[in-house]
């Protein structure tokens, strides 16, 4: 057990400029990348499928990809999903317009088979069915969710609130609905049985149940002198590890 760190969304947010800053320079397409496969690491570490029956393991892994960043996440980890394994169906209601990189990775799921439905397919409701899917990663909204939620995402966390106490969901980053420092303080907000936390957990990360929500830091990119010069210490990950359960 570690000792919990938090950093604020402004912390947070100028650790990402810097990262992303012309002195180190990485792209937000490589963040994206590690980000979405601790996400699937942390998945595959909660629902392992070893000495799952045939059944169990055909079971969907349903990604809600929202319109910006966060929604990436979840389209990358849904790719790295379908490579250890699993089943991932991914909803995409509203596409990101923001570059062609976002075109790019539904291309990629394309290439891999993972099937993407739109909005305007309506059966995506019948994959809310605990005897169909494994869990449901919420990767709709994460540190830029800015209240009240406007549709076709209020109507659709509406949906998943009603099954979550039956099908695990997994939040990327920060739950859907909460605010990135204050936590659940909209009306509807994802309660997930799994949260990963990017990079650092955010304030909204001491809002969730304790005992009953497993919570993740994931994103492993930071060196131990950057995140010393942030006020934290890096998290102990183990081995080639890409998340620690805190
Ligand atoms: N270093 C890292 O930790 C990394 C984190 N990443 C992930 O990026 C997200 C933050 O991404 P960002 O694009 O800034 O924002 P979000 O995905 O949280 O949301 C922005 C989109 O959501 C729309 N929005 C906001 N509020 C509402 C609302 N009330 N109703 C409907 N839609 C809303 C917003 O639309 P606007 O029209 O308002 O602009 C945006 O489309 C972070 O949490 C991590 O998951 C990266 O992967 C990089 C590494
Ligand atoms: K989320």
């Amino acid at each position: 057990m570690s000792t919990l760190k938090v950093v604020s969304s402004k912390l947070a947010a100028e650790i990402d400029k810097e990262l992303m800053g012309p002195q180190i320079g990485f792209t937000l397409q490589q963040l994206m990348e590690l980000a979405g496969f601790s996400v699937a690491q942390a998945v595959c570490r909660q629902f392992p499928l070893r000495g799952k029956t045939e059944t169990e393991k055909g079971k969907h892994v349903f990604v809600i990809a929202g319109p910006g960043n966060n929604g990436g996440d979840g389209l990358v980890c849904a790719r790295h999903l379908k490579l250890f394994g699993y089943n991932p169906v991914v909803f995409y209601p509203k596409r990101s317009e923001r570059t062609e990189f976002y075109k790019q990775l539904v291309h990629q799921l394309n290439f891999f088979k993972v099937p993407v439905l739109s909005q305007d397919e309506g059966n995506w409701l019948e994959y809310l069915k605990p005897e169909k899917t494994l869990c449901i990663v919420d990767a709709i909204f994460g540190f830029s969710f800015k209240p009240p939620m406007r549709e076709p995402f209020k109507g659709i966390v509406e949906e998943l609130c009603k099954v979550q106490n039956i099908i695990p969901i997994v939040s990327v980053d920060v739950p859907t609905g909460w605010d990135v420092d204050k936590g659940p303080i909209s009306q509807p907000s994802i309660n997930p049985a799994v949260l990963v936390s990017l990079t650092v957990p955010k304030p909204c990360s001491s809002h969730i149940r304790e005992n009953q929500t497993t919570h993740y830091v994931g994103g492993r990119f930071i060196p131990r002198d950057f995140a010393n010069k942030f006020g934290f210490e890096p998290f102990g990950y183990e081995s080639t590890d890409q998340i620690l359960k805190l």
